[in-house]
């Protein structure tokens, strides 16, 4: 049996009505123009809201009108830019089904035709108002025959076709619904891409927030290979707002959290979650993974990834993302002011110059010029550390277990205990791998100077805070700032427990290195873009845990993603499966670590549900999804 798609044109087909976009057009250099635009547009919006009779609304639209042929010619070009997004995307759809796609308004043909027949929608099959020009063009009315300009003029119209099969109607506004609940209609979809009116929606048997919804339903072709509002985003630990805006931007549906989640509330929280946003106190533990069955990837707000179980994420075939150098300069900024307030004792003589005491004097108060900088772990904050601080005057000394390139005139030292016994300021900025786990502990400080100068801003369990503790009371560390700590509390409710607190000379800030107004902002712009980028295009260019890879968008392809576990032969399957079904292959890329291969290949051919399951059913696949 046939079915039929019965669309509304204006705030559906389009983002935007029709005849108050034409007054807009019409009026703007008329006197009372603006008043009569504001007018037009409450009546159109009262008659969608079911609030006045249609004709009446109609009829007096029109008479506000004063338009002219011409204005209809720059109302189409107007209209061309604005088809709504999901429509556009789904040319193709309205190309194949033309038999099938009706267009019922009561908008006008003079400018619906014209805007719809560019998507394949035969002229006949619009079904809309006509107006009436004088012979300069004018708009003097319009035909007050048309079953469209009657009250319930569209279920008029639908009785009058007399269609014989299924009859599904997607609009906006209470006029369509009428049509189905004349019973003329199978069943009314609210679309709410452009507007939702809830008098509409709470009518509706189903409400689409735009056509990939009602394609993806119906399993109709689409542009798209998964409707994006069903990607569902979760975003914890109170990461930029810009991030909520982006990915919402792109359709998903986000939830944003202020606070990290423990195993047992993300275990919960993540079932149906497809992109998790983390930053460094949400840990992503293998428990957490088994019941993500829809998590494709994650994105760590953040540089450290090590509150993520990398390597599972790995064997599920997630994507984890992190930003790796938006907060580094925040950080650098941090530990210069922190060695110059530590080297002066401003903290010390602040609290007590606060509390009314004048305490002027220059005993242990030093500068940082000429001063030796022990800079352990060259990576991005200490190799920019070491510049800054170069700037500054300083000398600077660096370990990294990596070969690295002295900055400037940074010497390289050969070994972490070279480094102590050289430096007077120490400061961490190694990774936060597990084998960092207490790095520093009794035996370092034990060769560090006396009345060095200690900071961690990198993490916490890599300093044996006993033993620092220890070192502080003794006298052997002059100062200290300490940014990160085995243990911080999960909110800013928690009290922050640990034996530094109340030392003197001691600088202890909550993890707040990376928190400036500048970083968050570029870590909220900086990950969502790569995750989207992977949701959309398969890239995992400057993933931290897949097969760096990225290949150019083609057109006219669609895209396999296919991820494996790293065994022989697997490429040579998927091009025999591809070969067997005659499907081309346009692009074809594959990369693998030690553990996963990741093959990207761009295909010419619409592809059938028997290719898919056989390239799922390639042993060893992890997951495989496909893009437009
Ligand atoms: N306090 C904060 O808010 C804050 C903000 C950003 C980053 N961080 C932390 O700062 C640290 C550094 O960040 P990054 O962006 O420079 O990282 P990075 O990965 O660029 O650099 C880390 C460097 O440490 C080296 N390294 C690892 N283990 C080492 C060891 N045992 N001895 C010597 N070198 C070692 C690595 O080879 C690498 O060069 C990370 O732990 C990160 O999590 C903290
Ligand atoms: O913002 C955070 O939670 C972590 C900041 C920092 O430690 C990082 O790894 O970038």
């Amino acid at each position: 049996m046939k079915s039929y798609i019965i669309i509304d044109f204006d705030s559906t087909f389009t983002q935007v009505e029709g005849l108050d976009e034409l007054a807009r057009i019409a009026l703007k250099n008329t006197p009372d123009g603006k008043e009569r635009i504001a007018q037009i547009q409450q009546i159109t919006h009262e008659g969608m809201e079911g609030k006045i009779s249609f004709a009446d609304a109609l009829r007096e639209r029109v008479r506000l009108l004063s338009a002219h042929q011409n204005h209809i010619s720059e109302l189409i070009d107007f209209l061309k830019t604005k088809v709504s997004p999901s429509i556009e995307r789904n040319k193709q759809f309205f190309k194949q089904f033309a038999d099938n796609v009706l267009i019922i308004s009561s908008g006008f043909r003079e400018f619906i035709v014209p805007i719809v027949s560019e998507y394949g929608i035969k002229p006949e099959n619009v079904f809309a108002n006509s107006f009436l020009f004088d012979e300069n063009g004018n708009i003097i009315g319009y035909d007050t025959s048309n079953l469209l300009a009657q009250n319930e003029g569209k279920v008029l119209q639908l009785k009058a076709l007399n269609l014989e099969g299924e009859v599904y109607v997607i609009g906006d506004g209470y006029t369509d619904y009428q049509m189905r609940e004349a019973g003329l209609a199978n069943r009314f979809y609210a679309f709410t891409e452009n507007i939702k009116r809830e008098s509409v929606t709470a009518k509706a048997d189903y409400v689409l927030p735009n056509l990939d919804e009602f394609l993806f339903i119906h399993k109709l072709p689409m542009q798209v290979s998964y409707p994006k509002h069903r990607i569902k985003v979760l975003l914890l630990e109170n990461v930029h707002p810009k991030a909520k805006a982006i990915f919402e931007k792109e359709g998903y549906q986000v939830e944003l959290l202020k606070t990290a989640l423990n195993e047992a509330e993300l275990c919960e929280a993540i079932r149906e979650v497809s992109i998790l946003g983390i930053r460094s106190k949400t840990n992503v533990t293998a428990k957490v993974l088994e019941n993500a069955e829809k998590l494709i990837a994650v994105g760590a707000f953040c540089i450290g990834t090590n509150q993520i179980d990398l390597k599972t994420c790995m064997h599920k075939g997630i994507a984890v993302f992190n930003a790796p150098y938006s907060n580094t300069r925040s950080v650098v900024e941090l530990a210069i002011g922190e060695m110059i307030m530590l080297t002066r004792r401003i903290f010390e003589k602040s609290n007590l110059t606060h509390k009314g005491i004048w305490d002027k004097s220059a005993t242990n108060s030093r500068e940082i010029r000429g001063k030796k900088l022990g800079i352990v772990g060259y990576g991005n904050i200490g190799s920019q550390l070491s510049v800054v601080a170069e700037a500054l005057g300083m000398q600077v000394y660096f370990y990294d277990i990596v070969d690295k390139l002295a900055l400037g005139n940074a010497r390289k030292c050969n070994s972490l205990d070279e480094l102590l016994r050289e430096a007077d300021f120490v400061s961490l900025h190694v990774d936060g791998r597990e084998e960092n786990t207490h790095l520093i502990g009794e035996r370092e400080f034990g060769l560090m100077k006396e009345g060095v100068i200690f900071l961690n801003l990198a993490r916490g369990h890599i300093v044996d805070i006993e033993a620092l503790v220890k070192n502080l009371k003794t006298g052997k560390i002059a100062g200290a700032a300490v940014d990160v700590f085995p243990y911080e509390p999960k909110n800013n409710e928690e009290e922050f427990i640990s034996e530094l607190r109340g030392l003197p000379n001691v600088i202890l800030t909550p993890h707040i290195g990376g928190s400036t107004e500048e970083a968050q902002e570029n870590i909220g712009e900086y990950v969502p873009q790569k995750l989207i980028d992977y949701i959309n295009t398969g890239s995992t260019y400057a993933s931290v845990n897949m097969p760096n890879l990225q290949l150019p968008a083609q057109k006219d392809a669609h895209r396999l993603l296919h991820i494996h576990k790293n065994t022989a032969g697997i490429l040579a399957q998927i091009n025999q499966v591809l070969a067997s079904h005659q499907i081309n292959i346009l692009g074809q890329y594959l990369k693998t670590n030690e553990e996963i291969g990741y093959v990207i290949t761009d295909i010419d051919k619409e592809y059938s549900k028997d290719v898919i399951t056989a390239l799922k059913r390639i042993e060893n696949t992890i997951k495989f999804r496909i893009l437009y």
